[in-house]
């Protein structure tokens, strides 16, 4: 059986003379027995193994299968085809070299056989691929990359003919790969960016420079989209651009995103009007344009009437339904240039940026108060609201958006108070104004200089010709100001946010009033509080009520508190549960101005009140007034048959008095018996008795 030789010297004769070539060779070449053992090598072999010499590969390396390859499979799948077919060509594996470093070889072989065909050892070539495996792993992962990326990729020649898009550009344009490829590229570019614009992106990205910004994409079948564009050229061989590289993504939803951040930022969520901030931005620039076109510019600040009552009655839903109507309305009254707007709560502006005069603007403040003419129906209800408007002109009554705006409110606020349905600013209503700010601050420090008292007026029976109780009222007496009546400081205060403060206070004196009384042995059988909206729905107005009746030592039973109906109609069942809680410590509780409100007489029966109190309004004009007097007659069979108490209130003549007994109603307030009255003077006619009652028989 012929052999081969293992040797580290190889014979010249081995090699037909080309030592030479096996020296100096590029590639690595072998000869080694089918068992894995070396019996020559090469220079190149040992440097492609890391060895310093062929001697060394030969010496260290004595087991090709354990020692070389990665996966001893390789070995295996290498020896069966060399003893089934004698040749391996490009058989390419991943071994170790000497530092046990994994590099990649591809070897060519074949099996040396003898002449009765045994393979008596292998001979070879080995090349080190493992730069090429790096470079064809780097190109499969940007293959990869490129087809599964996000971003759409279009990569195109020097000439803008496109060359090859992913499947994301596909994904996101609807064109396919076929129907783009050597199209050029403008194939998507959309009239929404001009030329201009897309030759100066070329231009940059070919003068090297990386172009990223936004722009617009065609479809192929659709809109086109807003895109977060990147383009960068790859430089060829002589430097100059060669391809181009465009990375797109889709930016529909950020885009949307961001001009929904921008439409909230801008505009009043309820009603979808532009807010205070836009307002004054766009008040400003009409007024420069106006300045510029020498023209004249009005806004309208307009207050919805009744807003508050509405809310209060029928629940924030309704209320915030009739606002929405009421901006569709005046958005039918106004031009598109014009600016409209809500600026918090009931109060809306319009800003007219070209008037000619006061009359070119009255004309769009009538067709507002034409508007709320007809009822808003609501859930199947029809409401009847209407609108107070103050108007105020540019240049002629401010040089500023905020002075404009701030004399259009005080316009408003003198057309309410006096019933008017509009009023053109003037500057004495501006000295109102500041008069209303200075009350405001002078009331804060009434609160901490106890600078209140309280009055009291008599509630009686004339009947038992007998006081049955009290109404306290606060009364203020500024040091400059003198008397200031509560019908004037009281809705300031309710828009100051301090109503709570003082009606804390009410409560707490009035409680210590009684006992004070007491302690000199008067007798009063009840005294009543009014307590305000801000009070009833803070949540702590038991907890206030329990503490003042502690502190005080008043049986629970002698105190009555004033409420009106709207109070309770914005949240029904919590009103029930404030007043249950109420009436559980013993506490009374009256309707005041009961019959001004939009009372249900469905929730009537549910709420736990003791007493209906008649309005003033109804008495006024008894016993002359007709449906004044089956209003009341139809007020007393209500509280009859539902169990109240009732009392009438404003009470000033003996007339009204004989009317109102002559229908069944006894309880009486008003200044026939007696105007309120300070604690001291109080005190007396509790002691005297009022002198009136006697005139009525028993
Ligand atoms: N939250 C609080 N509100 C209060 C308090 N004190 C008063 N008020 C409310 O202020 C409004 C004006 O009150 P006032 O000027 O005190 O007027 C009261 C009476 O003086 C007046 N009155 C009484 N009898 C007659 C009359 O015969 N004729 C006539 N023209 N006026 C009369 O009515 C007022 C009491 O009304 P009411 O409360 O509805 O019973 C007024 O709305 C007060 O409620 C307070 O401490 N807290």
């Amino acid at each position: 059986m012929d052999t081969c030789i293992p040797t580290t010297a190889v014979n010249e004769s081995d090699f037909g003379g080309y030592r030479s070539l096996f020296e100096n060779a590029v590639e690595g070449i072998y000869r080694t027995t089918p068992d894995g053992r070396y019996l020559d090598a090469n220079p190149a072999l040992a440097r492609i193994y890391g060895y310093d010499s062929p001697e060394e590969l030969i010496a260290g390396l004595t087991d090709i299968a354990r020692d070389l390859y990665v996966n001893s499979v390789d070995r295996a799948l290498f020896k069966e085809v060399l003893e089934r077919d004698s040749v391996v060509r490009n058989f390419e594996a991943r071994v170790y070299n000497k530092d046990r470093r994994i590099i990649w070889i591809s070897e060519n072989a074949r099996a040396v056989r003898n002449s009765a065909g045994q393979v008596v050892c292998y001979e070879g070539t080995v090349q080190d691929i493992s730069e090429r495996k790096r470079s064809e792993e780097s190109l499969r992962l940007a293959a990869a990359v490129f087809e599964t990326v996000g971003e759409a990729i279009v990569v195109t020649d020097s000439n803008q003919n496109i060359l090859a898009v992913n499947a994301a550009f596909e994904r996101m344009t609807d064109w396919t790969a076929a129907e783009v490829v050597a199209k050029p590229c403008d194939i998507f570019a959309t009239e929404m960016i001009g030329f201009a614009e897309i030759a100066e992106i070329w231009r940059l990205a070919a003068s090297g420079g990386l172009w990223s910004g936004e722009t617009w994409i065609s479809r192929k079948d659709s809109d086109p989209f807003p895109a977060a564009l990147a383009m960068s050229a790859i430089p060829g061989e002589d430097s100059k651009a060669d391809r181009f590289v465009l990375l797109l993504r889709d930016i529909t939803s950020r885009r949307r995103d961001e001009q929904r951040i921008k439409f909230h930022a801008c505009h009043d969520s309820l009603t979808k009007l532009v807010n205070r901030r836009t307002v004054m931005e766009s008040l400003a620039e009409s007024m420069i344009r106006a300045e510029r076109n020498g023209q004249r510019l009005a806004v309208l600040y307009l207050d919805v009437n009744r807003f508050k009552d509405i809310n209060d009655s029928f629940g924030h839903g309704v209320g915030d339904d009739l606002l929405r109507q009421v901006a569709r309305r005046l958005k039918a009254c106004v031009r598109a240039s014009d600016i409209i707007g809500r600026l918090g709560g009931d109060e809306f502006v319009i800003v007219l940026p070209s008037v000619a005069d006061r009359g070119t603007a009255e004309v769009c403040v009538n067709k507002v108060t034409y508007a709320f003419t007809e009822p808003f129906t609501i859930n199947e209800l029809e409401l009847y609201s209407s609108s107070s408007i103050g108007v105020a002109l540019y240049p002629d009554d401010a040089d500023t958006a905020e002075t404009l705006l701030s004399r259009a409110d005080a316009a408003m606020y003198h057309a309410k108070r006096n019933g008017l349905h509009f009023s053109f600013f003037d500057i004495d209503m501006d000295r109102q104004a500041a008069d209303r700010v200075n009350l405001e601050n002078d009331l804060r420090h009434a609160l901490a200089t106890k600078q209140f008292q309280l009055a009291y007026q008599p509630k009686v029976d004339v009947g038992q010709r007998r006081i049955i109780g009290a109404e306290a009222l606060i009364r203020w007496r500024h040091p400059e100001r003198g008397a200031v009546s509560p019908a004037v400081f009281i809705p300031v205060a309710e828009r100051a946010g301090l109503i709570g403060a003082i009606d804390d206070w009410v409560l707490s004196e009035a409680c210590s009033q009684i006992g004070r009384w007491r302690e000199r042995g008067l007798d009063l059988p009840a005294i009543s509080v009014n307590i305000s909206p801000a009070q009833f729905h803070d949540g702590r107005l038991t907890d206030k009520v329990r503490a003042g009746l502690d502190t005080s030592g008043l049986d629970p039973t002698m105190l009555e508190l004033e409420i009106t109906e709207t109070m309770m109609a914005s949240d029904v069942d919590r009103a029930i549960e404030i007043l249950g809680q109420l009436t559980a410590m013993g506490v009374k509780v009256s309707l005041d101005d009961f019959g001004t409100g939009y009372s249900s007489l469905a929730y009537l029966k549910l709420f736990p009140v003791s007493t209906l109190k008649i309005d003033r309004t109804f008495v006024d004009d008894l016993p002359d007034d007709v449906k004044d007097g089956a209003i009341i007659s139809s007020i007393i069979a209500l509280a009859e048959n539902l169990g109240f108490a009732v009392i009438a209130e404003g009470v000033e003549t003996p007339a009204q008095a004989r009317f109102l007994r002559e229908r069944g109603c006894t309880a009486m307030q008003g200044f026939l018996f007696s105007r309120p009255l300070d604690g001291e003077q109080f005190a007396r006619l509790l002691e005297t008795g009022i002198d009136v009652l006697e005139s009525f028989g028993p």
